[in-house]
């Protein structure tokens, strides 16, 4: 067992028992995203001191490893998305981050019959790119789009696990602007809400849970 496995908390409740999701996609989005929210809490883990020390990592890979909680996320951002922005409003284009956000934009995009664009990070895209170079809670990067790939006024969500510093996001608002899209907004699974990342970004952000503690 490696220390990270043996150090790991849990959000709360047990994340064996399977979960009824056609339930909740039976009810009203106001009754069944808090059930979702719930459930989709107890299936993340957090792991001390990675990648570096004084880093609380949150991991959302066991809600992909559980076929109900994956469903349980995909139900709970759509829900998400259409309360937030109105059934009349939804995205032409949905904005995926490396690498999280490619685990479920495309899937998103397919929701809301809309289109998926990646952004990546640098030198794995071909053709003319804009860039933005940003720092993030542990270190520093630089993201990559292809400038084609949204067309100007183009309505565009960008969609992502988790937002810390907001130096990520930031960096894919300006990529997003740069190509002539026009933003409606971010939305995450978890907000790290002490490191105040929402104030760098210039569109409406939504997320599903929130974590308070450093
Ligand atoms: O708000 P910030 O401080 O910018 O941090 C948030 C970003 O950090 C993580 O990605 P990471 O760059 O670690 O890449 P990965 O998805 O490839 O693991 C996460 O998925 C966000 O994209
Ligand atoms: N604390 C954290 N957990 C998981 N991903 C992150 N990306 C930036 N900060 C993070």
């Amino acid at each position: 067992m490696t220390l990270s496995e043996d150090t790991h908390t849990s959000h709360g409740a047990s994340r064996s028992e399977p979960h009824a999701s056609s339930t909740s996609s039976q009810l009203s989005s106001a009754q069944a995203l808090p059930e979702l929210k719930t459930r989709i809490k107890a299936g993340l883990r957090t792991y001390p001191d990675f990648p570096k020390k004084g880093i609380l990592f949150e991991d959302i890979f066991p809600l992909f490893s559980s076929h109900s909680l994956h469903q349980d996320l995909i139900r709970a951002y759509e829900l998400q998305i259409l309360e937030s922005f109105g059934p009349g409003n939804t995205p032409d284009v949905i904005v995926g981050l490396d690498a999280r956000g490619f685990l479920f934009g495309p899937t998103l995009a397919l929701k809301f019959g809309a289109g998926f664009v990646p952004v990546r990070k640098e030198g794995k895209l071909p053709g003319r790119l804009e860039t933005a170079t940003y720092e993030k809670e542990y270190g520093t990067d630089t993201f990559a789009i292809q400038a084609d790939s949204i067309q100007p006024g183009q309505k565009v969500l960008i969609v992502d696990d988790l937002i810390a510093t907001g130096g990520s996001a930031s960096a894919a608002g300006t990529l997003v602007n740069k190509c002539g899209g026009t933003l409606l907004g971010y939305i995450f699974i978890i907000e790290l809400t002490f490191l105040g990342g929402r104030n760098k970004l210039n569109a409406p952000v939504y997320t599903l849970l929130e974590s308070q503690s450093e």
